[in-house]
C-alpha cells in the first residue's frame, strides 16, 4: 500500500523499546516529520502508524510548497503493566507516566537511528514529545528541529501549528459565510493538548462560541467561558466547525453519519480512517479542510527559522499563508465540483 524509501525497525540499544524510523520520500528534499512517543498494543501497530504518518508528511510538505519530503519516528511504549519484550495490537494513546530515564534512553535511541541515516531525515516534536525531548534526541544527532530556543532550536511548534489552524478556520468561515470573521461563530474543539488549547484560546479571544472536550478531565477549566462536554458529544456538537485536535482516525463512516457540524478543520494528523471517508463527508455537504494543509504551521515555522533563517515575524507570516492555500483549494474544489480532499490529492506534486 505504501512505498517508502527507508524503514528502520529496531529494539533501542539503550532502552530496549521498539524504535521505528520511516522515510517516505526525499524527492522534494530532506524528509521531515516528528517523533511520536505513544503506547501501542504491538510493535507492528507502531510500524503501521509510522508508515501512515510519514506518507502524510510527504503530502503536508508538498501542499505547503516546502522543499522537503515526509518521514516519521515512532517510539512504542508497551501497554501499562507490559514489558518491552512482550508483543506490543491496535489503538495508540499518548505516553503517560513513563519513567524519565527510560524516556531519555528511548529518545537517545531514536537520535542514534536518525543519525545513522546521515541527514536524509530530520525529526521534531509530535504527540508525546516536546522541545526538551528534542534536546535529548540532539545528544545523538544534529538532524532535529524544535529544540528549546536556549539550545539553538526554534522551540515549541504547537503555537505556530495553532496559528496556522486559526488561519485555516478563517478561510473556512469565509467559504461558509462570505467573511473570515470568527466572532459569534461556533466551534467544537476536540482535544485540549498543546495545540488544541492554544487554538481554543485564540478562538475565545476572537469572541467565538466554544464547545470543548478532552479525555483528560483535568482540562475542564482550561478555557474559561467555553462549554465543556464529553468527547463523543463534542464530536456530534451542532456547531459551525468541528476542530479535531486530539489523535487521528476520528472520521469514519459511522462517525461521519452522526456529525452535525457544517465544516471540519483542525490540526490532528490523519483524521480520516480511509481516503474514501472524505467522499462521505462531501456527500453529506460537510466541508472538510484536509489536515495536511491545516496542520502545517509547525513545520513551516520550524523549517523557516532553522533552515531558511527567517525571523520569527517572517516565519509566522508564512504560517498565516495556510489561510490563502486553503482558500485556493476550496475555491478550485467548488469550481470543479470536487471534494477538497480530491483537489488536494490532485495538487500534490512530488
Ligand atoms: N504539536 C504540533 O505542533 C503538531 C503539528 C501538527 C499536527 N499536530 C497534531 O495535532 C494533534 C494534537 O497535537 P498536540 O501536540 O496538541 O498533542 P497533545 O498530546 O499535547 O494533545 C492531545 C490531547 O488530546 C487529548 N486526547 C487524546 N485522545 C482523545 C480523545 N479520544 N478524545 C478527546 N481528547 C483526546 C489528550 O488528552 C491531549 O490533551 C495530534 O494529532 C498531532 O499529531 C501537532
Amino acid at each position: 500500500m505504501f512505498s517508502h524509501e527507508r524503514v528502520i525497525v529496531r529494539r533501542g540499544p539503550e532502552s530496549g523499546l521498539p524504535i521505528v524510523v520511516a522515510v517516505h520520500s526525499t524527492a522534494r528534499g530532506q524528509a521531515i516529520g516528528g517523533c511520536r512517543l505513544a503506547t501501542y498494543p504491538h510493535w507492528q501497530d507502531a510500524l503501521a502508524d509510522a508508515l501512515r504518518l510519514s506518507a502524510a508528511m510527504t503530502d503536508k510538505c508538498a501542499l505547503a510548497a516546502l522543499p522537503n519530503g515526509g518521514g516519521k519516528t515512532v517510539i512504542a511504549l508497551p501497554p501499562a503493566g507490559g514489558t518491552a519484550a512482550e508483543p506490543l495490537g491496535a489503538a495508540t494513546s499518548p505516553a503517560a507516566g513513563i519513567d524519565p530515564e527510560l524516556r531519555r534512553a528511548a529518545l537517545r535511541d531514536a537520535g542514534l537511528t536518525i543519525a545513522e541515516l546521515g541527514g536524509v531525515y530530520a525529526t521534531g516534536p509530535d504527540v508525546g514529545t516536546g522541545p526538551d525531548d528534542m534536546a535529548t534526541i540532539g545528544e545523538r544527532t544534529e538532524h532535529v528541529f524544535c529544540r528549546p530556543t536556549e539550545n539553538g532550536g526554534s522551540g515549541d511548534s504547537s503555537r505556530a501549528t495553532a496559528i496556522g489552524t486559526v488561519a485555516a478556520l478563517k478561510a473556512v468561515c469565509a467559504a461558509l459565510f462570505g467573511s473570515p470573521d470568527l466572532s459569534g461563530r461556533s466551534f467544537a474543539v476536540l482535544g485540549l493538548g498543546r495545540v488544541g488549547a492554544h487554538v481554543a484560546r485564540l478562538l475565545a479571544d476572537a469572541d467565538a462560541r466554544l464547545v470543548v472536550s478532552d479525555l483528560d478531565e483535568s482540562k475542564r477549566s482550561v478555557i474559561p467561558g467555553a462549554t465543556w462536554t464529553n468527547p463523543a458529544d463534542c464530536r456530534r456538537a451542532q456547531v459551525d466547525v468541528l476542530v479535531p485536535a486530539a489523535l487521528g482516525g476520528l472520521l469514519t463512516p459511522a462517525s461521519v453519519a452522526e456529525l452535525r457540524c457544517r465544516a471540519i478543520a483542525g490540526p490532528a494528523n490523519n483524521q480520516l480512517d480511509a481516503p474514501s471517508t472524505a467522499a462521505r463527508l462531501h456527500e453529506r455537504g460537510i466541508l472538510w479542510a484536509p489536515d495536511p494543509v491545516v496542520s502545517a504551521g509547525g513545520i513551516i515555522h520550524a523549517t523557516g527559522v532553522e533552515l531558511r533563517h527567517e525571523s520569527e515575524a517572517e516565519a509566522l507570516a508564512r504560517v498565516e499563508t495556510i489561510g490563502d492555500t486553503l482558500t485556493r483549494l476550496l475555491r478550485s474544489a467548488a469550481a470543479e465540483g470536487a471534494s477538497p480532499a480530491e483537489m488536494a490529492a490532485r495538487s500534490i506534486k512530488i
